[in-house]
């Protein structure tokens, strides 16, 4: 149906979307090119008469595939039934406004609505118990920024079954697809030409709360992921003195191997950028203040509450905080001590490089470990069965971690289903053991040379912990019992037995308690 964006047409529109924002309008557009018929609500009009504008002057016509509605009363009437309406709007309270606007608008208790934001996972834990008088609560949670939403996102649906048997197709049609022989993205950024074949990036994750957990998830190893480039650019940047167009040469290089991207790829395009005003390097121009709208806050939060070691995306998130203190460290500058150490010369630069990108990629092997280890855990928790070689291969395309590497990580999974950590897996393992004494290097030239990279390092600690069979927690249970009598397990006795020694007592008997 094609629409001169005038009337408001009844029960014919197969999807409604609310929310017209960055996202919003570009996974309408993208569900347009796959042939489903839109109908689009904002509250601000002039988006709603942008998107009708934008489909009309993409498609060079004089209509536009877009159903433009100005009420939920109009949006609900435009769609057929059972409807699905998909919300992109921000997190949190607008999401339950929204709902309980679409009741008061007439939504039926058949009816889908999908909530596609960054959504807390236990709020749609909730959200589905609240509502489930009123319509089928779903959620997809959606990777890839603008582009991704417009020409296929990475989806991580999540929610009933009978409510994904009714809007898988329609995810499945929309998500980024995947050359199934090589595990590489097929791309496209032409309007009205979507991808229709190979594997699409959407896979149904589980009961509500999943979907949204495991995005939490992808996105807490995206700022580890994020961190440790920053770090690797800042050692060439300090440590070798290179220029940013330099690092940008190196991690097109780098974009060949292992390494190999988006993430990457993205950071040499912004190191090689010029400022328009003074023609200096961008980077050097942008504020060195980090934003976050808090999914990687909320993933180190989930790691500490659930046990589940996960030190470098922590790390990002606190080399995030710590770069808002950007007074405060121009203050420090002035009156704290770094080395005394000269740059690393020359002749030196070729070795050092080839030493960080095996560091780039040992400490990518840990802070992807912890990811798994972490959602391995809540799923434990939740009682969710995660298929993580699944949730690997929806992560190849579409979304901002998407990298070659993720495939090692599917196929890691599907050897062994029940890998208790990746860094066991016979390939990473074996990856670690050769490449290890690189990463070793470059974090002792960085602690030498006074460059931070607390990512980098906090892997190295992950990984070396990891492997180690005693840790001095044991000396530290001492200490809990020396001084608040926390009691300790005893190698040599089953661990369920509990030990005391009474250590004001000069002679410090040992009691079973
Ligand atoms: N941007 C990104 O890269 C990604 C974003 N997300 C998530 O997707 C969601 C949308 O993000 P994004 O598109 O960037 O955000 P935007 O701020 O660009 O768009 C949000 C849209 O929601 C509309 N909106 C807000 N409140 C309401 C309401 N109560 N009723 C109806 N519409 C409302 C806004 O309307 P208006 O401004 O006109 O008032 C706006 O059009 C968020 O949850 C975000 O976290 C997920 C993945 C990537
Ligand atoms: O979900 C996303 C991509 O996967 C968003 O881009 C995310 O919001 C970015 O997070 P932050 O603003 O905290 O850096």
């Amino acid at each position: 149906m094609q629409n001169s964006g005038g009337s408001e047409p009844k029960n014919s529109c197969d999807i409604g979307v609310i929310g017209l924002g960055v996202m919003g309008k570009n996974l309408a557009l993208n569900l347009a090119d796959h042939g489903y018929q839109v109908a689009c609500f904002d509250l601000d009009a002039k988006r709603i008469d942008a998107i009708v504008a934008q489909d009309k002057k993409e498609n060079g016509a004089e209509s536009s595939r877009i159903v433009p509605v100005h009420t939920l009363k109009a949006l609900r009437s435009a769609l057929v039934s059972p409807a699905v309406i998909l919300l992109s709007i921000p997190a949190g309270k607008p999401v339950d406004q929204v709902c309980e606007q679409l009741i008061e608008a007439g939504i039926n208790t058949d009816d889908v609505i999908i909530d596609t934001g960054n959504s807390l996972w236990s709020d749609s834990v909730a959200r589905e118990q609240r509502f489930a008088d009123n319509f089928l609560f779903f959620t997809t949670a959606v990777s890839g920024g603008e582009v991704g939403a417009r020409f296929g996102p990475s989806l991580m649906p999540s929610g009933s079954e009978q409510a994904w048997e009714r809007v898988g197709p329609m995810l499945k049609a929309i998500a980024a697809k995947v050359d199934p022989d090589t595990g590489k993205p097929i791309e496209t950024t032409t309007p009205g030409q979507p991808v229709k074949d190979g594997e699409p990036c959407a896979a149904y994750i589980g009961p509500n709360g999943a979907g949204h957990y495991v995005k939490m998830v992808h996105n807490g190893i995206e700022y580890a992921d994020m961190q440790l480039i920053c770090e690797a650019y800042q050692i060439m940047r300090v440590a070798l003195a290179m220029s940013p167009s330099e690092i940008a040469a190196v991690f097109r290089r780098w974009n060949q191997g292992a390494l190999d991207s988006y993430l990457i790829e993205i950071s040499a395009e912004v190191l090689d950028q010029t400022d328009p005003e003074t023609q200096a390097p961008l980077v050097d121009v942008i504020l060195d203040k980090a934003g976050m709208k808090g999914t990687g806050l909320w993933t180190a939060v989930s790691a500490l509450q659930t046990g589940s070691p996960a030190q470098t995306i922590a790390q990002a998130v606190f080399a995030r905080s710590l770069s808002a203190l950007k007074d405060e460290r121009v203050e420090a500058e002035k009156v704290l001590a770094g080395p005394a150490v000269e740059t690393v010369s020359e002749t030196q630069r070729e070795t050092v490089i080839k030493q960080l990108e095996h560091a780039l990629y040992c400490s990518k092997i840990c802070a992807y470990a912890q990811g798994f280890q972490l959602m391995k855990a809540a799923a434990a928790e939740q009682g969710w069965t995660l298929h993580f070689a699944e949730i690997a291969k929806i992560w190849r395309a579409g979304c901002i971690i998407r990298a070659v590497f993720l495939q090692s990580i599917s196929n890691a999974f599907d050897r062994d289903i029940e890998l208790p950590n990746l860094l066991v897996d016979p390939f990473f393992a074996e990856q670690i053991a050769t490449h290890q004494q690189d990463w070793r290097a470059t974090v002792a030239l960085s602690a030498v040379q006074g460059v931070a990279c607390p990512a980098m390092m906090s892997a190295l600690s992950y990984y070396d912990s990891y492997r180690t069979a005693v840790l001095p927690a044991n000396l530290l249970q001492g200490q809990r019992d020396f001084f608040g009598a926390h009691t300790f397990s005893r190698t040599d006795k089953p661990a369920g037995e509990k030990y005391h020694i009474e250590w004001s007592d000069p002679s410090r008997p040992l009691q079973l308690i």
